[in-house]
């Protein structure tokens, strides 16, 4: 005897497919409201990844503090934010704050201020970072701490000078923009994976320790995101690097990253790539077969290895 007629199958079908639809809506309606008129900072707003995360968090109705060095750049944004009409929500003006990550004085202060005026942060995207060429045999050690100075230490200061107004609200969400980089390592970037991989576990604990408190954790690792990355980046002597590497430029658009990015803090995901296969599969390689992996990256240093250490 048939236990599901095919007459019966058709409104299975539709119910299941009315079902789908209605929780995807609600999922959708609540990562809405989840930003809406919430307080979001975010460092690194200047350039990039950033920028393209202040659009897009901006046209969600979110009240934005913009985080950066340059002032001008930061009141430029703020100008095309204001000009731009894509959105149907309620949006607010943003607040701009300007400090170097480097410097943990300013990173105190600015949490300060951005607290004495909002009384609270809703979500905390801890964007800001610079990369790093060179081989380990060649960089001076300064070079290796002001990497991890802004990736890893700013970050941190930034977060504990924020976390206690989260904890008493039993509220908040911070988020790490870390990289693929943080969960494994490629030649000639140790200070970059370092500050990266010190992103990660940093950020894990504050999971576990937060879970309590009611505070979410995010952290996001991209692969190659076409920005000024790699032209930023500090190279062993301390200078900058200058140049678009291909792998830069043939990276994802910083939009669609955004936008990733704001599904991932709409869904309150705790840790996502966003990369190719090859990455992807690559980091699967360094867990499970860890001496295939560094054996490619042995041979992947060789053949970058300038010829004065050969
Ligand atoms: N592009 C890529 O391929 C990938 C990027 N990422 C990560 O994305 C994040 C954003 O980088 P991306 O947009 O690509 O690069 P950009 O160089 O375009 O932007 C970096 C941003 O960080 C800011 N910043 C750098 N140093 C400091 C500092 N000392 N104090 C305050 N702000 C600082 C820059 O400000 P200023 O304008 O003042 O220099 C700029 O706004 C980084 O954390 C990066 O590691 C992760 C994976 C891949
Ligand atoms: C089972 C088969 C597995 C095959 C694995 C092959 C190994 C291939 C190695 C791939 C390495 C990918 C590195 C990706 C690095 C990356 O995406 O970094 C993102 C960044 O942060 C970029 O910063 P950068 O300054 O380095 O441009």
């Amino acid at each position: 005897m048939d236990l599901v007629t095919p007459t019966a199958i058709l409104p299975l079908l539709l119910g299941c497919v009315g079902l789908f639809s209605f929780f995807k809506l609600r999922q959708r309606e609540r990562m809405k409201a989840y930003v809406q008129d919430a307080v979001v900072v975010i460092t690194g707003a200047t350039s990039g990844l950033g920028r393209e995360c202040a659009k897009v968090f901006y046209a969600a109705g979110a009240k934005l503090v913009l985080c950066g060095r340059n002032r001008e750049a930061l009141e430029e944004l703020t100008k095309e934010l204001a000009a731009s009409q894509a959105t149907k929500v309620q949006t607010h003006t943003p607040h701009t704050v300007t400090f170097d990550l480097a410097d943990t004085g300013t990173v105190v202060a600015a949490a300060a201020e951005i607290l004495q005026r909002f009384g609270r942060v809703d979500v905390l995207i801890n964007n800001a970072g610079v990369s790093y060429r060179g081989a380990i045999l060649d960089t001076a050690l300064d070079v290796d701490q002001r990497v991890m100075q802004t990736n890893y230490f700013g970050p941190v200061a930034l977060t504990k000078a924020l976390l206690p107004s989260m904890t008493a609200r039993r509220r908040g969400h911070v988020v790490a923009i870390s990289s693929v980089q943080g969960k494994i390592s490629v030649p000639f970037r140790s200070a970059y994976a370092a500050s990266k991989h010190a992103t990660q576990a940093f950020f894990d604990c504050l999971r576990a320790e937060m879970e309590q408190y009611a505070v979410k954790v995010t952290v996001i690792s991209p692969g190659y995101i076409h920005t000024n990355l790699s032209i930023n980046a500090v190279t062993a002597d301390g200078s900058r690097y200058g140049v678009m590497d291909k792998t830069t430029a043939q990276g994802r658009m910083p939009v669609e990253v955004a936008r990733d990015v704001l599904a991932a803090v709409g869904k309150k995901k705790e840790d996502v790539i966003l990369a190719g296969l090859l990455p992807s599969l690559a980091i699967y390689l360094r867990t499970l077969a860890p001496g295939l992996f560094f054996r490619l990256m042995a041979s992947r240093a060789r053949k970058e290895q300038k010829p004065k250490h050969s």
